[in-house]
């Protein structure tokens, strides 16, 4: 393995015992292949239940593979896991913050945790802080913090050990969209300082913003694997004309549409039509021509919730 690759994974499995003497084992992870290289920022996209945090806990050597093999930092998660934690930093879905202490005793204990000198945590606290946009509030207790505010500490104590890769599971979920953009933002930041990314999420501007590269995931598979520009141009058209119909009219349009336009795909959900077209203009022409009244329409550039469509028939967040 070479130095710039962080993680490898080669037919890497996570399989659960049965819950009870009557069920059968669960396999949340189906054998999967994944590389990362240094300094890059990787993602795991899927809908809840793909086994992103399967994998991830796999990587953080927090939950042994079943099968397959894993190298972390050139070392064996099963021997090496103490030292390749040392090298990590992990932001878990849930904060696991100390609510009760304050903003700088939760960093604090973090220190002590990695066995870091008094004098070192103090002076990385006070940097961390700063990044994490909280010199103000080191002595708050975490509770007094918003959602966004607990989110940026736990990614600051994270970094207490000065990890080469960060993991992070889901880490805007439950924000709200002012507290993702300063999240973002922030975790560009880590990526410019050279800091290599593991995320997952199931936002797809989410992956679209952070990720120079990701993995769609979907029951437990890597379903295609690229950068997210490359993951569009694969699987989806330029562009996709978005039509909501008025309730009832939604069949009707897309049998006259189909019959009219038989190259182009389409796909049917519950509350709009999707064409997939590389002239989404064009494609709103040929609606109104046929004397179609769509109640909107919205021509937009194809996205990775796109790619999932295409290649599971099912929405991110169904
Ligand atoms: N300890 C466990 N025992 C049995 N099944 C589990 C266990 N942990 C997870 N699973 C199951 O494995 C599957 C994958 O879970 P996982 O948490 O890895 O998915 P995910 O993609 O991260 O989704 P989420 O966004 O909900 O966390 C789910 O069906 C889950 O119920």
């Amino acid at each position: 393995m070479s130095d710039d690759l962080l993680v490898e994974a080669r037919g890497l499995v996570k399989r659960y015992p049965a819950r009870d003497r009557h069920g059968s084992p669960f396999v949340a992870v189906d054998g999967i292949d994944f590389q990362l290289r240094r300094g890059e920022s990787f993602g795991f996209l899927g809908p809840n239940g793909a086994g992103k945090s399967s994998t991830m806990r796999m990587i953080a050597c927090v939950s042994p593979a079943t099968g397959g093999t894993l190298r972390v930092l050139g070392m064996d998660p099963a021997a090496d896991g103490r030292r390749i934690r040392a090298r990590l930093g992990v932001v878990p879905q849930d904060d696991a913050l100390d609510r009760e202490l304050s903003v700088r005793e939760n960093l604090l204990i973090y220190g002590r945790y990695f066995g870091l000198p008094k004098a070192v945590i103090a002076e990385r606290s006070a940097r961390l802080l700063e990044f994490a946009q909280l010199e103000e509030r080191g002595a708050e207790r975490v509770d007094a913090l918003s959602g966004g505010m607990r989110r940026r500490l736990t990614i600051a104590r994270s970094l207490i050990n000065e990890p080469e890769i960060l993991l992070l599971d889901e880490p805007t979920t439950g924000l709200d969209p002012q507290a993702r953009h300063v999240l973002w933002d922030r975790l560009f930041r880590l990526k410019q300082q050279g800091v290599s990314l593991v995320l997952t999420t199931h936002y797809m501007d989410e992956a679209e913003q952070l990720c120079d590269r990701l993995v769609v995931m979907d029951k437990g598979r890597i379903v295609a694997q690229g950068s997210p520009a490359e993951l569009i141009a694969t699987h989806s058209t330029r562009e996709v004309l978005e039509l909501r119909f008025p309730v009832g009219e939604q069949a009707t349009a897309v049998d006259k549409l189909r019959a009219a336009r038989h190259a182009d795909r389409m796909e049917e959900l519950p509350d709009r039509l999707l064409w997939y077209t590389a002239e989404g203009d064009a494609a709103l022409a040929a609606v109104h021509e046929l004397g179609l009244r769509p109640a909107t329409a919205l021509v937009r550039r194809a996205s990775l919730e796109d790619v999932f469509l295409a290649l599971t028939g099912r929405t991110l967040v169904d």
